[in-house]
């Protein structure tokens, strides 16, 4: 019980639905109330965190009409006993009246917006029970407060919890402090960038499968590939990439170098920009022959739709990026693929505006899974891995800098040789993803970067995992 910051294992996002169940089970074998302590005793400890000195600080606790806004004043009064000034806003007609009484006793005070400017704001305006948007009350009351940090009781108000879509005024908090198990908007974009830093607190529900995770680095570490005494280049698995045109040779040189990190046994390529990927990979092998996955399209141009027809014919799964997208529809129903496409290329193939799936990424993701009948990778600040069958990971590794030319090459290339290597397509997909963002931060450590040294920063971070494994 208590608190515990989130690392370890996989990190787990739960519906509404399954939160409240589980809730509902745990209640009722507890005496009233005793959630809702555990989540307090929680928030105020995240909230003294963040003071550094509790004594003396002043805290605006912005109070809805729900549970959330009753965390909000019990933690308000834990913090008031321990000599902070806090003030509550009563944003609602009603507010949770045991945790209103017990500010009052504990010597917090209810004031009307304005005043003094606090040391940090809780928003304890709407939790899982929230509807999308904000009242006009609530976005006054955040504008009296502009520029303070901002404390999110379970979810920044006004989100929508199971979506991760933000259709209209929302808080954007500096730190979120949620319960029991993350909410999908925790993760899932653009939600998940309004929560700022995540803190969950256990309060000991027994939940049932996510409906959404999130590998960490002992996840990622259990799925690599890794050679047996006994393996060879052809058993650890051969990619073969078919990528690059005249006009966009580098995308070649960079696709080939994501899946020559050393995860498969022999990177193969087919394709017009031959002499530049063997002057910089002596080690590829130039030229059609067997192998265990393709990757087909990167900078590929016109010639994509051919690339992808003749990688198809071997029977073999396929990793499908860039220009090669638009034409996944032509492949057998039973080919075994993963498409790599950004909101652009995934809003073409759906004919939809790109601004439609950066607002509904999840919802985006998974529809395209079901109905096309493939893996899609959604790239993104958080990417996402959608099955077929309903299942997604999200990619919480990387950096902004990683928004740079030839980034989505490298990663084409480095899931095709996790997919060679024997990863599903949603595993290649996911820890590709991950392996990528990683290496980015690697790589970057705090400043620009460019796609050929995210490659070079894989194998590093493979070794880091694998040493974290084994220690
Ligand atoms: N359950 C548990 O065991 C535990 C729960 N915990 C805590 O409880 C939270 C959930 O509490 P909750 O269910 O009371 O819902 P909550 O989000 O506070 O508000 C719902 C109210 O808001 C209203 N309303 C809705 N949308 C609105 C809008 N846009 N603008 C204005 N009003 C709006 C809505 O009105 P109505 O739908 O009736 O019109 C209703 O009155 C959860 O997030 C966590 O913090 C923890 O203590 C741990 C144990
Ligand atoms: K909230």
């Amino acid at each position: 019980m208590g608190t515990r910051p989130d690392t370890g294992g996989m990190r787990r996002a739960h519906t509404v639905e399954q939160v409240r169940a589980a809730e509902g089970e745990l209640m009722a074998r507890l005496p009233e109330g005793a959630l809702m302590q555990r989540a307090a005793h929680g928030l105020a400890a995240a909230v003294a965190d963040l003071l550094g000195e509790v004594y003396g600080a002043r805290v605006r606790l912005l109070v809805g009409p729900g549970d959330n806004g009753g965390d909000a004043l019990w933690a308000g009064a834990l913090l008031a006993r321990r000599g902070a000034g806090v003030e509550a806003v009563l944003l609602s007609e009603k507010a949770h009246a045991e945790g209103l009484a017990a500010l009052r006793a504990a010597g917090g005070r209810v004031v009307d917006s304005g005043g003094a400017r606090p040391d940090v704001v809780v928003d304890g305006i709407l939790g899982i029970g929230g509807r999308p948007g904000l009242r006009e009350n609530a976005v006054a009351a955040l504008a009296d407060v502009a520029g303070v940090p901002v404390v999110a009781v379970d979810v920044p108000s006004g989100v929508e919890v199971d979506t991760g879509r933000v259709d209209g005024p929302h808080v954007r908090a500096h730190l979120t402090v949620t319960f029991g198990t993350h909410k999908l908007a925790h993760l899932v974009d653009p939600a998940a960038e309004a929560c700022g830093a995540l803190h969950l607190v256990d309060i000991g529900l027994d939940l049932p499968e996510a409906a959404l995770e999130a590998l960490q680095p002992a996840d990622a570490g259990a799925l690599l590939p890794v050679p047996g005494p006994f393996d060879h280049k052809y058993t650890r698995g051969v990619v073969g990439v078919r990528a690059g045109s005249e006009q966009y040779p580098g995308a070649a040189v960079l696709c080939t170098s994501g899946a020559g990190t050393g995860l498969a046994g022999m990177v193969r390529y087919v394709g017009s920009a031959a002499d530049q990927v063997r002057a910089v990979h002596p080690e590829v092998v130039v030229g059609a022959g067997r192998v265990q996955a393709w990757v087909v399209g990167s900078g590929g141009s016109e010639g994509a739709a051919e690339a992808l027809a003749e990688a198809a014919a071997d029977g073999v799964p396929l990793v499908v990026d860039a220009d090669a997208i638009a034409h996944v529809r032509s492949l057998e129903p039973d080919a075994d693929v993963l498409i790599t496409p950004h909101a652009g290329e995934l809003a073409a193939l759906l004919d939809v505006d790109r601004a439609e799936v950066e607002a509904d990424q999840l919802g985006y993701a998974r529809r395209a899974a079901a109905d096309l009948g493939v893996t899609v990778l959604l790239k993104g600040r958080h990417t996402l891995c959608a099955a077929p069958d309903g299942r997604v990971r999200v990619t919480t590794t990387g950096t902004p800098w990683l928004g740079t030319a030839g980034a989505g090459d490298v990663l084409a290339g480095l899931c095709g040789a996790l997919r060679a290597a024997g990863l599903s397509s949603y595993d290649a997909g996911s820890l590709g993803s991950w392996l990528h963002g990683a290496a980015a931060q690697l790589a970057s450590d705090g400043g620009p970067l460019v796609a050929a040294r995210v490659a070079d920063a894989v194998p590093p971070v493979v070794r880091g995992l694998l040493r974290s494994t084994l220690s």
